[in-house]
């Protein structure tokens, strides 16, 4: 881009200083505003301003825009040249690079530090991953969430050529045969780590109803037909959904009931025959629904509770639901009207639905973590990077004490989310799953609750420090803004707080020892 540029001096920038005969230069590239001052949003009297028109205004311009705002093509067709001697500092590409902003990482990715828990290999694999997403995920992610519309098929097909849905589901036999992510981790080596980085860097796009319309319900839909699902259902549905030709969807909560499994009323009557099922109800907010070929069902039986996978067909209606979050993640009221479905689909026992759903808490949990893990981490570099920009009493914003106090709140929490996090998982590559289930269901519990807890004090300060930009859904605030209005969702999916704290307590009470006296 700058071979093309002119080189010139600040001194013949200077010159260009007047209504009709405007330039600036920010970041050492010369900006032509001459006919843009007319359509600047802030303003034409700014740009007038003699302390910016024909100047060097780059701490003006990073104290007022995102540095997204000249990466726009609309605004690089404003570059006339650039400054003798100089080279963009901000600008610079820097896709697929790990940040410099303190704590804007988890420890183990930042310069200097060591952690126990990563190989060479997750360090290989990080990168990768990383650059994948920032090449093709960011963008996707940001236009979608402006435009609520459905992830884009062609990424979700790039994400499928380096099996990245597959890896979402953690490790196991469904990885068999696949290269993951161009080879660089041998299927059986795929551990909770990999799996942890992968939607960690995810994560990063700081999208969060993206985050649920990219393969949300498949996350969490997918998994009882994995582990509970004939081989002939298996191989109908799983290798689709893993390519992205198919989608699938939870669709557990109702309008009559969400956590409270047993009092949900859609019904599954059988044929006479014995051969079909014959299922009748509704559903609410089930992620990916509106777009969803496959619908994993929890339904009333004769027997109690069972889950059965519907395919979209005749008698399931979706409809889009408006949440507080976009409509990209599909999030849909569904009817199921005299839906015959063959019996082979169900999923594990007649009656058993209710361990078929519980088997599957802890993973969802998790991985809601480790998303949530790292989105707080990426509020904390924001509002670092706005602290030393923003200036506020003639001084930048951090030589206020009660802003570096806000601080420190921040990064504790982040710092501890993701210690006691890695701690866990380090736990999940180290026990088997029934191990898993009865001594982690406690931990993974109170950690997610302790992670979204603190995400809405972090989100609270957050807003604090940007004070109205953290309202504003555009400009210099705008992650702040979204993630303040859709930091409620990670408190209620899989498990509202309250519920799992006290899952987690009663877990510890039942391994209490009886000869444990004061
Ligand atoms: C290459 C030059 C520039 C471009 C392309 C540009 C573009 C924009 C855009 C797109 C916005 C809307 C808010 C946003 O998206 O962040 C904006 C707002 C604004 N700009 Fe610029 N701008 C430029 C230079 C400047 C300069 C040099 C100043 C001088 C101080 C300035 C002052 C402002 C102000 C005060 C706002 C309103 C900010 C707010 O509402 O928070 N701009 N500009």
């Amino acid at each position: 881009m700058s071979k093309e540029l002119k080189v010139m001096s600040l001194d013949d920038v200077s010159k260009h200083n007047k209504d009709g005969d405007l330039w600036v230069v920010v970041d050492s590239i010369v900006y032509n505003l001459s006919k843009f001052k007319d359509l600047h949003p802030g303003g034409a009297s700014v740009l007038l301003d003699p302390e910016v028109a024909g100047q060097d205004a780059t701490e003006q311009f990073f104290a007022l825009h995102r540095t997204e705002v000249l990466q726009k093509p609309a605004y690089q067709r404003l570059r006339i040249g650039k400054i003798e001697g100089e080279e963009p500092v901000i600008l610079a590409e820097n896709k697929g690079s790990v940040s410099k902003v303190p704590y804007a990482e988890p420890t183990w990715l930042a310069e200097g530090f060591k952690s126990p828990y990563y190989s060479e290999n997750h360090r290989e694999f990080q990168k990768v991953v990383r650059k994948f997403f920032d090449d093709y995920l960011y963008q996707d992610a940001q236009a979608r969430e402006a435009d609520g519309k459905r992830p884009s098929l062609d990424l979700i097909h790039k994400m499928h050529e380096y099996e990245i849905h597959a890896m979402r589901m953690g490790p196991g036999k469904h990885l068999k045969g696949r290269t993951l992510m161009g080879g660089i981790v041998k299927p059986e080596e795929f551990d909770y780590f990999h799996e942890l980085i992968v939607t960690q860097e995810f994560a990063r796009c700081g999208a969060r109803g993206y985050g649920d319309g990219l393969q949300g319900g498949m996350v969490i839909g997918l998994p009882p037909v994995l582990n509970f699902g004939s081989e002939e259902l298996k191989a109908k549905v799983v290798d689709d959904v893993l390519a992205g030709k198919k989608f699938i969807s939870l669709a557990i909560s109702e309008a009559h009931a969400g956590s409270d499994v047993m009092g949900l009323q859609t019904t599954a009557v059988k044929t006479e025959d014995g051969k079909e099922w014959i299922i009748n109800g509704t559903k609410k907010w089930i992620t990916n629904g509106v777009f969803s070929d496959y619908f994993t069902v929890g339904c009333k039986t004769e027997d109690g509770f069972t889950v059965i996978l519907v395919e979209r067909g005749e008698g399931v209606e979706t409809r889009q639901m408006k949440t507080s979050y976009s409509t990209t993640a599909g999030t849909a009221f569904i009817t199921f009207d005299n839906v015959r479905v063959p019996v082979g689909n169900t999923l594990g026992e007649e009656g058993g639905g209710i361990y078929v759903i519980l088997s599957n808490f802890n993973h969802e949990r998790w991985v809601m973590c480790c998303a949530s893990a790292r989105s707080q981490r990426s509020i904390v570099e924001e509002s670092f990077k706005w602290i030393t920009q923003r200036k506020a009493f003639g001084k930048p914003l951090h030589a206020q004490p009660v802003v570096r106090n806000k601080l420190a709140g921040m990064i504790s929490r982040a710092e501890a989310g993701q210690a006691w996090l890695e701690n866990v998982t380090y736990q999940m590559n180290n026990m088997s799953y029934k191990q898993q289930a009865s001594k982690l269901a406690g931990q993974i519990a109170f950690l997610k609750s302790y992670l979204t807890g603190s995400a809405q004090e972090t989100a609270r300060d957050a807003v604090q420090i940007f004070g109205g930009r953290g309202i504003t859904e555009d400009g210099m605030g705008r992650f702040i803004a979204h993630y303040h209005r859709t930091i409620g969702f990670d408190a209620l999916l899989g498990g509202a707080e309250d519920v799992l704290k006290d899952l987690g307590v009663r877990q510890a009470l039942r391994a209490m020892p009886q000869d444990a006296k004061l």
